[in-house]
């Protein structure tokens, strides 16, 4: 059973630290006064995107590289300016207060980056590092020098190392001083941008383990962000997955990674390595490239490479049929295929004879049409018969489900959980 909801009202209420509220974050790219009134120049790269943080907890933020979270991030401490939407931080809009309240706001929101060796100045000794933010906030006058050493212990390194330059340390040893550091201004919040991703495994797990640590202990919340979901498993309370700009699904850790209710979820977890190689994992689902921000898709971003594109109301496919047409469109697109003869084209994609109807009208077409080697017209003719026919492609999906885990709610936007249509994309009688 699901919902319509909008994404606004997904937000949990309760002790939010944060409230993300329709925020969007366009680039514009180009030269010149006339690119900004172009809409094909604008980088549409966070668009639209509303979540709360729950005061104590780890959300992680995951998806593919390019897909936002590092302009999420920057947009959310407002080291970027909103395109449009608002951040509030406990309960305060950020656009509302500037110079003294934003800085003293800004002591409690604290970032650390992938890199620990391009944030520490390899010039300063560690310890002075670890005050830099505390002299930067007129904060701790007298005890700068104890607090730093106290901190230095407190993220797993020797306070003796004071003295120390960052390249006398390890990659893992450098990410712990960035920790002391942001932690020396005592923080609420923590936005953690691939903390681990340059560290080995053995090290990654550790750095992560005192992250937890350091979580109970000084309370503190993150927006724990990578690209590696067994990292975001590990540490995070719930979950956020991001698509091309936009959040598609948002649950509890145990209820994402054991229910995913988003097609392209499903892919990102089944493209994670299988220790085992006998275990059946399906690799490869991720087909076709990521569009491009600057003109996404209409509706569900991810239409165009979902392998469950639910099939346009006014062609009768049975669900097999449905699935050849997918098949034949997705191959037409891609030029996967080379044109031996009209029997074999007929033969690969529809073994069991090419639908009837006007849809299977339209597959002749473009059968027709690859025959005589026009590939460009066989390809517009698929999308715009089908794919930009879909439901998928006329709104923006925002639904609800019921969550199978846990108590927390569970938002998946996927047209899939619209009334009336059954699990495998096909829309259901009546
Ligand atoms: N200053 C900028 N000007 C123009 N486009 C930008 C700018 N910063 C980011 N982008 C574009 O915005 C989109 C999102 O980039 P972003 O770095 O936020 O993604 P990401 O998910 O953090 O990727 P990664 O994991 O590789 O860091 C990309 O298409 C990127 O090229």
């Amino acid at each position: 059973m699901s919902e319509t909801v909008t994404h606004r009202e997904t937000a949990e209420a309760g002790d939010r630290l944060l409230r993300v509220d329709g925020l969007s974050k366009f680039f514009t790219q180009g030269s010149g006064i006339l690119s900004s009134f172009f809409d094909n120049d604008v980088v549409k790269a966070v668009d639209d995107v509303s979540f709360d943080i729950r005061a104590g907890e780890t959300l992680g933020l995951v998806g593919e590289s390019g897909c936002g979270k590092s302009t999420l991030a920057r947009t959310v401490l407002r080291l970027l300016e909103p395109t449009t939407g608002s951040v509030y931080f406990k309960g305060v809009d950020l656009a509302d207060i500037g110079g003294e309240e934003l800085r003293s706001m800004r002591e409690d929101m604290q970032m650390i980056f992938q890199d620990p060796q391009a944030s520490l100045d390899p010039r300063m000794k560690v310890g002075p590092i670890v005050e830099e933010p505390m002299k930067a906030h007129d904060l701790y006058e007298g005890e700068r020098e104890e607090r730093a050493r106290m901190l230095l212990e407190k993220v797993g390194l020797d306070p003796q190392h004071y003295n120390r330059y960052p390249h006398q340390f390890s990659g893992g040893q450098r990410q712990r001083v960035n920790l002391a550091r942001a932690l020396s201004v005592n923080p609420d919040f923590i936005v953690c941008d691939e903390p681990t991703s340059a560290l080995d495994a053995s090290i990654q797990a550790q750095v992560l383990n005192t992250m937890r640590d350091l979580q109970d202990e000084f309370g503190l919340t993150y927006l724990f962000i990578s690209h590696d979901l067994s990292v975001i498993r590990h540490i995070s309370d719930r979950v956020a997955v991001m698509y091309l700009g936009q959040l598609v699904e948002l649950a509890e850790t145990d209820e994402l990674f054991e229910n995913p209710e988003h097609p392209y979820t499903e892919a990102l977890l089944q493209s994670i390595p299988v220790p085992d190689p006998r275990a059946s994992g399906k690799r490869g689902v991720l087909e076709g490239d990521v569009p491009s921000p600057i003109d996404p898709p209409s509706g569900c971003r991810f239409r165009t490479r979902c392998p469950k594109l639910i099939a346009p109301a006014e062609y009768d496919f049975t669900q097999e049929e449905w699935a050849a047409v997918r098949r034949f469109t997705r191959a037409v697109q891609r030029r996967t295929f080379e044109v031996e003869s009209e029997t074999r084209v007929r033969h690969e994609f529809f073994p069991t004879g090419v639908p009837g109807g006007d849809g299977g009208a339209v597959v002749e077409r473009a059968i027709e049409a690859i025959l005589d080697a026009r590939w460009d017209d066989a390809e517009s003719l698929l999308r715009e018969s089908f794919a930009d026919q879909s439901p998928c492609a006329r709104e923006l999906p925002e639904y609800e489900v019921e969550a199978e885990r846990g108590t927390g709610r569970h938002y998946a936007a996927c047209h899939l959980h619209a009334d009336g249509v059954d699990e495998t994309g096909g829309e259901l009688d009546g």
